[in-house]
């Protein structure tokens, strides 16, 4: 069911969060509560430092009170090391579990698109958007704006408890922390372009490694080695130098941010002895000097962080612009589950369609095609006239832009998934394996085909006894090798033949194989169309097998 777009285009980031945050109430109220705790006990254990100092510079140190404050030092800095982790556990759990539902709510979408979208988009975009866009948007949850926001408070807290210990000290700071962001966000910027040049570099070399190899005898033949050299070369170079550049920022980086926060304290400590009006703002005991160094040493990776996780939410943006536009792309009309009783008891029954690819180059028009049970029918026609289009249209993968085609009565793509197997059964060009077991290739991993049916679909087109020969049967695990071409393509004629369709399609099923393996097949087919109601794309089957001719096109 077509459920409410989460990503408006126009706010993609307030949208996605509120659309996180409702469908994970608890974990946010939680993740809420995780923030604070850590922010507020990660700036206590300095404050109790300034208090173990203090006492220990006093004449009148006492042994109990240094123990106590001791202790709670370590606890509280325990403590804050735990909520840290908790907290960063529960940003990971939050970002994967947002993303694991917006995954969910993509891939809804996607079999609710219509054909056009899959013809103006290429595979590698579509991929692209499932897996590179949304990684940005589990970025974006795991170190990006929530992490920004924590950041933030711990900054603000720092600063907060600064300007009650040393007034002259927050003001150094609120006036260094801007241009030391600034200097960090221009360190950051040059570091991750050198690393994109890296990549690309990367990615040259990657690719002229295996082109140099699968083309060698024609580089040797035309004695282009020196050209290939270059090119490689080239790459090399290119990742030496963004690898240096980005070292060379990483190895300067560290020195300045530790020599201003040397400095600013330098200056805090130098104001706090110097004249007495500096004193009122910058003077301060022995244990106020402690905590605040290490107060400032605190506030200076966070800063470091807020840079990081601006880059990865500009990054977000985008991706959540294009998931957004992904998921409002216009959705196809549910298709009519309602019968023609009239076409009840025709295989396939074609009316005045019309379908194009793109506007104004229609593949058909106007165009009628009936078939009755036990027909054998065989398309023919010129390469590009429409066999395989036709082929997609009767398998519901594209829907007509007119008229209607129907399976036995009904719109194929109304077909339920776990009725489809069997109501037709469709052989490819090329055998197509899965994962698993020969008997996964036949069943598909489902679970309601039995054994009984696979042994008598193999038995059928002949195949059975060489997968008997095999090591482990139909339990030997798929591999390539195991069988020839042939041999594979009479699995395919199993797997379409298992759960015993009506009807079979055909599509070129002998273009890749040589006559003596063709011979094979043709004769698997034949035992397997006895009955059945057979359409077929193939010149040389038609020959083989008789039946009706159909032309495409002109
Ligand atoms: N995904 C697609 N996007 C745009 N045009 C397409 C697409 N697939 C096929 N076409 C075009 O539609 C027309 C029919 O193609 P189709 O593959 O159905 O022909 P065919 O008769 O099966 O050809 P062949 O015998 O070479 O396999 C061709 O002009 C082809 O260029």
């Amino acid at each position: 069911m077509s459920q409410k777009n989460p990503v408006d285009t126009k706010r993609p980031l307030y949208s996605i969060f509120r659309y996180a945050a409702l469908h994970n109430k608890k974990l946010t109220i939680g993740l809420v509560l995780a923030i604070l705790i850590s922010v507020t006990v990660s700036v206590t254990p300095p404050l109790i430092l300034r208090r173990i100092v203090d006492e220990l510079t006093a004449e009148n140190a006492t042994l109990p009170f240094l123990i106590q404050a001791g202790l709670l030092y370590f606890a509280l800095t325990a403590v804050s090391g735990i909520a840290d982790s908790v907290k960063e556990t529960i940003i990971t759990i939050f970002g994967q579990r947002s993303t694991r539902h917006i995954r969910s709510f993509m891939a809804d979408k996607l079999s609710r698109l219509p054909s056009s979208v899959f013809i103006e988009n290429d595979s590698g975009s579509l991929a692209s958007l499932f897996v590179n866009d949304v990684d940005t948007l589990e970025d974006l949850f795991d170190s990006g704006i929530i992490s920004m926001i924590s950041d933030v408070f711990r900054i603000v807290s720092i600063l907060c408890v600064v300007y009650f210990l040393s007034k002259g000290l927050m003001i150094l700071l609120f006036l260094s922390l801007p241009i030391l962001f600034l200097l960090t966000r221009t360190f950051q910027r040059r570091m991750l372009s050198a690393q994109l040049d890296n990549r690309k570099a990367v990615a040259g070399i990657n690719q002229a490694i295996p082109e140099t190899i699968a083309s060698i005898r024609t580089i040797r033949l035309y004695h282009r080695e020196s050209f290939m050299e270059e090119r490689y070369g080239k790459s090399v170079r290119a990742g030496f130098d963004a690898m240096n550049r980005s070292n060379l920022y990483d190895s300067i980086y560290s020195p300045i941010i530790i020599t201003v926060s040397s400095l600013i304290i330098a200056i805090t400590v130098v104001l706090s002895v110097s004249r007495s009006d500096f004193q009122a703002l910058f003077g301060m005991s022995a244990g106020t000097a402690v905590a605040l160094i290490a107060y400032v040493g605190k506030v200076f990776s966070p800063l470091e962080s807020i840079g990081m996780e601006i880059q990865n939410i500009q990054s977000a943006i985008a991706g959540c612009k294009r998931i957004g536009d992904f998921l409002s792309e216009k959705e196809m009309e549910p298709p009519s589950a309602a019968v023609s009783e009239k076409e009840e008891n025709i295989p396939i029954s074609i009316r005045h369609l019309s379908f194009a690819y793109e506007d104004g180059e229609p593949v058909f028009h106007n165009f009628d095609l009936t078939i009755h049970e036990g027909e054998n029918v065989t398309l023919i026609g010129r390469t590009g006239s429409g066999k395989s289009t036709l082929f997609k249209l009767i398998c519901g993968l594209y829907q007509p832009s007119e008229g209607t085609v129907r399976i036995f009565g009904r719109a194929p793509e109304s077909i339920p998934e776990e009725e489809r197997r069997k109501v037709f059964g469709l052989v490819e060009q090329q055998f197509k394996p899965v994962s698993g077991n020969m008997r996964d290739q036949i069943t598909l991993s489902d679970p309601s085909i039995s054994e009984e049916d696979v042994r008598r679909a193999l038995a059928e087109t002949g195949i059975l006894p060489a997968i008997e020969d095999l090591p482990e049967g139909l339990d030997t695990p798929y591999d390539p090798g195991l069988l020839s071409q042939g041999q594979f393509q009479l699995l395919s004629i199993a797997r379409a033949t298992v759960t015993n369709p009506p009807l079979l399609l055909l599509d070129e099923i002998t273009a890749n194989l040589d006559s003596v393996t063709e011979k094979q097949v043709l004769d698997a087919l034949r035992a397997a169309s006895e009955k059945r109601t057979v359409l077929s794309i193939s010149h040389r089957l038609f020959e083989a097998a008789g039946g009706r001719q159909v032309r495409i096109g002109h």
